[in-house]
């Protein structure tokens, strides 16, 4: 549904010259979540400024839908964009427009007959959860309500994409979810696939089948997440399952270990310590539901002299995805 090919985008020249977008290649599938995760400054609205054409890439294409987004000009642009609705952090709404004048406004912009203009603001304030808000003024709204309103704009032109920039960092955590429940539900019930970005990895974890990791301009990490929890070493997996501060150095060995068989976690540690004759320390451990599926990963400390390797050829081979966050002695 969205592939971008190779894009580059550099702004300013010479010594002060910023390559947003070094080399990016992404594909989001009919119907998927995805998430493009990093910190600021790592080039993720630049990326879907690109998808959205508000920018125009160095060189690489973008295709939404079926149509080369990146080369259309004009009218065939405007028609294009129809496919594709966008959602902002700060909701960009008309202040001096009630909520079903800034979602009519939405509809007279891409031609919508005047006739057809009241059933379909009201069809569309249903779906959001907002019938009842229809003639408030946006600043009667809370920040939730006010993105609902965006949301429903977004919808105007029945777009098979939505586009989220930082959605939800504007708002608390309970209305975080409530936005988020609401994106979920707008996938499933009309199909709608959905790029967002966010720096939260909650948000990822929420709801996102897929996603990628950025930094200085680049994909380094992307996948579908399940996936990404059964690779070695993936950032993303990491970041998913915070497990806090290490401890202080003292020649052992510390595992991490992601469990998507949660059944046989504490059997596996268990028999760990059997057989090997060790000490196995807790250090963390933690359960999310990932991508619909229930998740688990641990921190184990092994002591000095255990044979490290033996220990990891064992829990690999108990199907267990086996990460060192720190050495000790082989
Ligand atoms: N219009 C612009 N002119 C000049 N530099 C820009 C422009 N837009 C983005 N940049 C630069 O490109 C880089 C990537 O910015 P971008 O906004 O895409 O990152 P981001 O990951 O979305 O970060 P944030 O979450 O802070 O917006 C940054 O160094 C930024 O300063």
């Amino acid at each position: 549904m969205i592939t971008a090919t190779n894009l580059v985008k550099t702004f300013g020249s010479g010594g002060s010259a910023v390559r947003a977008l070094d080399d990016v290649s992404l594909a989001v599938g009919d119907g998927e979540i995805a998430g493009v995760v990093g910190k600021s400054g790592a080039g993720k609205s630049t990326l879907i400024r690109t998808i959205n054409a508000l920018e125009r890439p160095d060189s690489g294409t973008v295709e939404v839908a079926g149509r080369p987004i990146s080369s259309l000009t004009g009218e065939a642009l405007r028609t294009a964009r129809h496919d594709i609705g966008m959602i902002f952090q700060h909701f960009n709404l008309l202040s001096s427009r009630t909520v079903a004048g800034n979602v009519a406004l939405a509809l007279e912009l891409i031609g919508s007959p005047r006739g057809e203009r009241k059933a379909r603001v009201a069809e569309i304030l249903e779906l959001v959860g907002l019938s009842d808000k229809a003639k408030s003024y946006p600043a009667q709204l809370s920040g939730g309500q006010k993105q609902r309103v965006g949301i429903a704009r977004a919808l105007a032109s029945r777009p098979k994409v939505l586009l989220s920039d930082e959605s939800t960092s504007a708002l608390d955590p309970e209305t975080t979810q409530s936005i988020l429940d609401l994106l979920a539900s707008l996938n499933r019930e009309l199909g709608l696939t959905i790029l967002l970005i966010t720096h939260e990895m909650e948000v990822v974890k929420r709801i996102c089948t897929r996603a990628a990791l950025m930094e200085d301009g680049r994909i380094v990490e992307q996948g579908a997440l399940t996936e990404l929890l059964r690779t070695k070493g993936s950032r993303i997996s990491r970041n998913l399952f915070p497990l806090g501060e290490l401890p202080a150095e003292r020649g052992t060995t510390v595992l991490d270990l992601t469990f998507t068989e949660l059944a046989s976690e504490h059997a596996v540690i268990a028999r760990l310590a059997r057989e090997f004759e060790i000490d196995v320390s807790i250090l963390g451990a933690t359960i999310e539901t990932v991508a619909g599926q229930q998740t688990g990963r641990t921190r184990l400390e092994l002591p000095a002299g255990t044979d490290r390797d033996a220990v990891i050829r064992d829990l690999e081979g108990h199907g267990i995805v086996v990460d060192i966050v720190r050495g000790g002695a082989a």
